[in-house]
């Protein structure tokens, strides 16, 4: 039986918008009707699902939480990296991370699917510096490999215990052999005392079972399960009956 880490206290508890510190909720980002529900969100110790709607403010949520832990808009270690910091004003300014007392993580990291061409690229201009800077990578430079490959050798690689992980879509990289392949990546993350954040629209990913889903959209952000999400229910019918979803639509 694996441990189950519901237990244990997470690095972030929760997170909520300090309404003070909003400058005006008429402008993006406090105008999406996700960040003006932000009211003190709990966060699960293993995973925490962002899922919603295109446009819906997951990516704007996850990079707020991001910048507020240290990290750049772009993804990458914690501290200056692959983009400059974002001006003043912006989510991060005005959200508020409630962290425990008693657990520090040991590392942090931020992975976005779609910067990770950016982050070989900084990694390969990094090396010639200090050739021990793709220890953590792997072996081979990340653009020799493809998308999904250079995604999972991050995860495999550079992922440690005891860490705090913040994934923005990262089935956007993966197929979906490779979505359970990282599905396992994160589980045995999580029993070495791992936190992840993740915002995505897979419904492979967010059936991980030790975690809180969180939907955004036109209503606010609201706590959901699983096979409540319309990502579960529309994929689950189209798969029964691919046919029947096919006339509708195209004929
Ligand atoms: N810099 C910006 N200025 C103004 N509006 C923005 C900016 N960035 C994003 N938006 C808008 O905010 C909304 C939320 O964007 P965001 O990228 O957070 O959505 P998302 O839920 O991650 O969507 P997707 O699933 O398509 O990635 C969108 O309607 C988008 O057009």
């Amino acid at each position: 039986m694996r441990p189950r880490p519901t237990d244990r206290e997470p690095f972030i508890h929760s997170i909520e918008l300090a309404r003070e510190r909003v400058p005006s909720f008429d402008r993006y980002p406090f105008s999406l009707p996700a960040v003006q529900g932000l009211t003190r969100l709990k966060l699960h110790p293993a995973v925490t699902f962002f899922i919603g709607e295109n446009g819906a403010g997951k990516s704007t949520l996850i990079e707020g939480i991001a910048v507020r832990l240290g990290f750049d808009e772009g993804g990458g270690e914690a501290g200056p990296g692959l983009n400059h910091r974002p001006p003043d004003g912006g989510l991060h300014d005005a959200l508020r991370i409630n962290s425990s007392r008693n657990r520090r993580a040991a590392d942090r990291f931020f992975l976005r699917a779609e910067t990770v061409f950016d982050l070989a690229s900084d990694l390969d201009r990094r090396e010639k510096a200090d050739p021990s800077a793709r220890d953590w990578y792997g072996e081979a430079s990340l653009h020799t490999r493809s998308h999904g490959e250079a995604f999972l050798a991050i995860v495999q690689n550079r992922m440690r215990s005891e860490s705090i992980f913040l994934l923005d879509e990262p089935e956007a990289a993966l197929s979906p052999t490779r979505q359970l392949t990282l599905l396992k990546e994160v589980d045995w993350l999580v029993r070495s005392g791992c936190q992840f954040l993740i915002a995505t629209h897979s419904p492979i990913l967010m059936s991980y079972p030790d975690a809180l889903i969180y939907e955004m959209g036109e209503f606010g952000i609201r706590e959901t399960t699983y096979k409540e999400t319309e990502h579960y229910q529309i994929t689950k019918s189209f798969l029964d009956r691919p046919e029947s979803f096919l006339r509708h639509l195209i004929e």
